[in-house]
């Protein structure tokens, strides 16, 4: 099956000792996602376009390469999601997507959540940030200035799961009571109950709080909070805290100072002295390494924003936090992200925020969160003036109160303008 046409100019971009190297007319594959997916990105692609042609002046190009998931490659090649696809990441190394369905309680598997396996792309990169003048239900949301690292990979997004009243299910629960009946009996209703295994790796999260503790040094950040529900499920969530404690104190000694050794200290030399310590730790400029439950941290982002910098965390409470996050800056329409593996250098661009059906193709919905994915990308490519281009546009825009239909709702005195003419003043503003 062939599906993909390459553009005739351009060349992939490559990762060489560990650091990529982009020609300056790259090939960028891009998936135009399902629902709002065509809307927003025909409105994206235009302000990345005029952006790279603003900063460039024709010097360097994006030359985009359309490749195909969800309802348009099953419309198109009879497949959700074609190997060509896949191949096309993994050959380009740097992607965008649009959002992609994933139907509830059946049918396929999430391809959005595919891609990112398939690619072991181990980080969700979803930095949180306030545009001055966008609606917020929270008091002070200048105080929000946070960046989510997301593992990806791993958690109950593996798909390990067996369906109630399968011929598997069954087989399982029989193996389960056979080698491991403690554990059996403490299922309430096993005849009943649908099984689903959460595999947390201590190499999944070193390599996702070593990314998190290297990105907070590389950007001047004050703290990495590890967030987790270890006090009830000890031995994933409560590993994944502890192996990120371990990994601070053994590969950035000299630049971090953790709660764990606060702890040591004050049980060796008493309370005052840990403050101390750590007063003067941080002093040095090193960065404090804390942990935080998951059901309290969703609350204290909310009542004490300014003690959370970045945010280390694992595949679920990531996907919660991101669009909780995302409520106070504005909403979903405003929420970037990006999928990457640092090793390979192999990475997918993509909104927070999913399809949402029941506005697709009306040309409504904030195309915000999928250009300022895009933003992160020229970042990620090193292309800053671009990327800067676009902060400061929509800056000017959001400023002059010409937004689409999320914000206005919740603006006094604004226009209310289409996805595409949100896109045409960003350009204008450029
Ligand atoms: N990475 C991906 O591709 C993702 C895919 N999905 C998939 O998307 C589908 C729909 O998911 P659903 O849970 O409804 O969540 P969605 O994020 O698609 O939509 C929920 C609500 O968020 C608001 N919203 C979403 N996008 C925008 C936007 N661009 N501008 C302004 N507001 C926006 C709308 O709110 P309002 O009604 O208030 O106007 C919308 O009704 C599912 O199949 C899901 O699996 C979900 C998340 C991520
Ligand atoms: O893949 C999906 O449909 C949902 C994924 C999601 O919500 C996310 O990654 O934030
Ligand atoms: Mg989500």
């Amino acid at each position: 099956m062939a599906t993909l046409t390459p553009p005739s100019n351009g060349s992939p971009i490559t990762m060489e000792n560990g650091k990529l190297v982009v020609p300056d007319l790259p090939i960028i594959p891009f998936i135009e996602g399902d629902g709002t997916g065509p809307d927003i990105w025909r409105a994206t692609v235009r302000v990345l376009d005029a952006a790279v042609a603003s900063a460039y002046q024709g010097q360097k190009q994006i030359q985009w390469l359309e490749i195909y998931a969800g309802e348009k490659a099953h419309r198109l090649f009879d497949s959700w999601l074609p190997d060509e696809t896949v191949g096309a990441c993994r050959d380009y190394k740097v992607a965008i997507k649009g959002p992609l369905t994933t139907p509830i309680g059946g049918g396929i598997r999430s391809l959005n959540v595919a891609l990112r396996q398939m690619l072991d792309l181990y980080v969700c990169l979803r930095p949180v940030r306030w545009f001055k003048g966008v609606p917020s239900p929270v008091k002070n949301p200048a105080a929000v200035d946070m960046v989510i690292f997301r593992e990806n990979t791993e958690d109950i997004y593996a798909g390990v799961e067996f369906e109630q009243g399968s011929e598997e299910n069954e087989r399982f629960l029989q193996l389960l009571q056979q080698h491991f009946p403690d554990h059996f009996k403490k299922i309430r209703f096993p005849e009943t109950s649908g099984i689903g295994i959460k595999p947390v790796s201590r190499q999944g999260t070193e390599r996702l709080v070593r990314a998190a503790i290297e990105y907070a040094l590389a950007n001047g950040r004050k703290s990495v909070t590890i967030v987790h529900k270890g006090n009830i499920m000890k031995f994933t969530e409560g590993a994944f805290r502890n192996w990120a404690y371990a990994l601070a104190e053994r590969e950035f000694p000299e630049q971090t100072y953790t709660w764990e050794q606060w702890t040591r200290s004050k049980e060796a030399s008493g309370e005052q002295a840990a403050n101390q310590e750590q007063a003067k730790a941080l002093a040095e400029g090193r960065i404090l390494i804390k942990d935080a439950i998951a059901d309290i941290s969703l609350q204290q982002v909310l009542t004490r924003p300014d003690e959370f910098d970045v945010i280390a965390t694992m595949n679920l409470n990531g996907d919660y936090l991101s669009d909780a996050l995302a409520a106070q800056v504005g909403g979903i329409g405003i929420a970037p992200g990006g999928n990457i593996n640092y090793l390979t250098g192999a990475a997918i661009f993509e909104a927070t925020h999913g399809t949402a059906p029941k506005y697709a193709n009306l040309d409504k919905v904030n195309p915000g969160s999928l250009i300022l994915s895009g933003e992160m990308m020229l970042r990620y490519l090193g292309w800053t003036e671009a990327a800067d281009k676009i902060i400061d546009a929509m800056d000017a825009v959001i400023a002059s109160k010409q937004v689409t239909y999320d914000f206005a709702r919740q603006m006094e005195n604004a226009t209310e303008v289409k996805c595409s003419k949100f896109a045409d003043v960003l350009i204008e503003n450029m």
